[in-house]
C-alpha cells in the first residue's frame, strides 16, 4: 500500500471535543466527495470545503510506500517534549483519509506510541484500531460510519439538518458552522440552534481564530 499524503505537520488540534490538544496532523490527498479542483466546486457532491489537499506537494508530504516509512514521517513530525505521562496524538484528515489508512498504518502509528483520531465524512467503513473516529455528514452523500466518538455537522446544511443524525450512537454532537461568504451568520445559527437543542455543542475551528495552521 502506498500512502499519498498532502502535508504533515505539528499544531493544536482547531476543532471539537479535543480543541487544543497538541497534535501531528496527516492530510491525506484527494476526496471522493470533491476534485479539489475550483473549476469543479458547484458541481461536487460536497461544495463548502476549506481545504487544499490535492497533490503531495504540502510541507512534510510525499508518497510513502509502506505504513512504516508512513509512520516514521508522522513520528519525526511529533515537537512536543517527550514526557511518558501524556499520549502523542495524530489526526488523519485530508481529502477523505478513509480512502487510504488502513489497519496496518493505525498498528504502526500505535507501535510508535500515538493515539490515532480520525477526521472523516462519514462515506467509507473505518478500518479496525482508530482510537477517536469524528465523522462529519455531507448532505448528499451516503452515510456508512453511523457510530463513532464525535458527530460534528458543518451547519447549516439545508438538506442535512442536525435532526437526522441526533439518534446515531455517538458519544458527542457538535455543530461547526459553516465558513465563507456567511461565517457570521452561520455562527449565530449554530449558536441559536445548540441553545435550543442542549444535545448539540457548538465546535469553533479555532485554528482560524488563533490564525495557525
Ligand atoms: C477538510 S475536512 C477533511 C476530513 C473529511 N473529508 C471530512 O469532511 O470530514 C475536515 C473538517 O473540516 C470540516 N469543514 C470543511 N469545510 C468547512 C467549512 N467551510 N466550514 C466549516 N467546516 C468545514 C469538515 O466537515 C471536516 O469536519
Ligand atoms: N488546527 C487544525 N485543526 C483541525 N481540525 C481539523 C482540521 C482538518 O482540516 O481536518 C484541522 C486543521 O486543518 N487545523
Ligand atoms: S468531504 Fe471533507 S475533504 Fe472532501 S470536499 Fe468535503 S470537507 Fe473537503
Ligand atoms: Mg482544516
Amino acid at each position: 500500500m502506498t500512502y499519498r499524503l498532502k502535508e504533515i505537520f505539528y499544531t493544536l488540534q482547531g476543532e471539537g471535543a479535543h480543541a487544543g490538544r497538541p497534535a501531528v496532523f496527516a492530510r491525506f490527498a484527494s476526496c471522493n466527495l470533491w476534485t479539489g479542483q475550483e473549476k469543479d466546486r458547484l458541481r461536487a457532491v460536497c461544495r463548502f470545503c476549506d481545504t487544499d489537499f490535492v497533490g503531495i506537494d504540502g510541507p512534510g508530504g510525499g508518497r510513502f510506500a509502506t505504513a512504516d516509512a508512513l509512520a516514521d514521517a508522522i513520528d519525526s513530525t511529533w515537537a512536543g517534549q517527550p514526557n511518558p505521562s501524556v499520549e502523542r496524538y495524530v489526526v488523519c484528515t485530508g481529502g477523505e483519509p478513509l480512502l487510504q489508512l488502513d489497519a496496518p498504518a493505525i498498528d504502526a502509528l500505535h507501535t510508535r506510541g500515538f493515539t490515532v483520531a480520525v477526521e472523516t465524512n462519514g462515506t467509507q467503513p473505518a478500518p479496525v484500531g482508530l482510537d477517536w473516529i469524528c465523522v462529519s455528514p455531507k448532505a448528499d452523500a451516503p452515510l456508512v460510519l453511523v457510530t463513532g466518538d464525535e458527530l460534528k455537522l458543518v451547519y447549516p446544511q439545508e438538506t442535512a439538518q442536525p435532526e437526522r443524525f441526533e439518534h446515531l450512537s455517538f458519544e458527542r454532537f457538535l455543530l461547526q458552522p459553516m465558513d465563507g461568504p456567511d461565517q457570521d451568520k452561520n455562527t449565530r445559527l449554530a449558536v441559536e440552534y445548540c441553545l435550543a437543542h442542549p444535545q448539540w455543542r457548538l465546535s469553533l475551528q479555532t485554528h482560524k481564530y488563533l490564525g495557525i495552521a
